[in-house]
């Protein structure tokens, strides 16, 4: 079966103190109120990780992912960040291939094919992430785009590998603009996807995999989209900084 999971991705936001008081006030809340079996995980900014991942020991609802990472062990690769290092400070999922990777860092396929290799060489969990933008839905490109960011980025993995592998659907068009898929969109998309995976791996492989939407998920349309037979959580970014908010989303399943 399956697992729901709620993701926060931080982004380039909060100080050090302000992302510590946001996980602690994220993990009262998901104690007191959540009842539901989501994995919660939060994404903060590369400095924070280690504080924040003290701050999580021994919890077993919400868990600590990074933003990205680099593609080899070490090196001289001055200001990156290896999955090892990650491993080390106790993160556990790793989001690979967010569309402001591909966009202002110029990440591709085959980059994030080797990155998402280092991460489960670690025994990581990468959340990969493909979507369309806006000029490419309209032109019809969606379901090409994502099939080609699958083929290329993931679907060289080896059947066993590709267990540990969570997706991401976010609509380009849909990220920080307040404009969020309606679920049919999502759902349509989400289908697709684990069409694919049946097609490249298998029935089961297809049913197994968690697939995250996000692109502006908040509390008063996460309810709706989690609703939908393949939309297994968020991946969630502006809503995720505000621990009602970011805690009413875990809330919604
Ligand atoms: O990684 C998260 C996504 O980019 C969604 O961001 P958003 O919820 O601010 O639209």
């Amino acid at each position: 079966m399956r697992k729901k999971i709620v993701a926060g991705n931080w982004k380039m936001n909060k100080t050090y103190d302000e992302g510590l008081a946001l996980v602690s006030e994220i993990t009262n809340m998901v104690q007191d109120e959540v009842n539901n079996e989501a994995i919660v995980i939060v994404c903060p900014p590369f400095p924070f990780l280690a504080g924040i991942g003290k701050a999580l020991t021994g919890n077993e609802k919400v868990k600590l992912g990074a933003q990205n990472c680099h593609q080899n062990e070490s090196g001289a690769y001055t200001g990156e960040v290896s999955a090892v290092m990650l491993k080390s400070v106790g993160v556990e999922y790793v989001i690979l291939g967010h569309s402001e990777r591909r966009q202002y860092f110029l990440e591709d396929n085959q980059l994030l094919e080797a990155k998402v290799k280092a991460v489960l060489k670690q025994g990581l969990k990468p959340i990969f992430c493909v979507g369309e933008t806006l000029d490419q839905r309209e032109q019809d490109l969606t379901f090409e785009i994502i099939e080609t960011q699958l083929k290329e980025g993931l679907f060289h993995l080896s059947n066993e590998e590709f267990e540990n592998v969570v997706i991401a659907y976010e609509p380009v068009w849909a990220i920080g603009t307040g404009k969020t898929a309606t679920s049919a969109q999502a759902q349509e998309v989400h289908a697709f996807i684990r069409e694919q995976i049946a097609r490249h791996y298998d029935a089961q492989a297809a049913l197994d995999t968690t697939i995250l939407y996000g692109g502006s998920a908040n509390p008063s349309n996460a309810q709706e989209l989690f609703s939908q037979p393949d939309v297994d959580g968020g991946l969630i970014g502006g809503a995720s900084l505000k621990s009602r908010d970011f805690t009413d989303i875990v809330k919604s399943f």
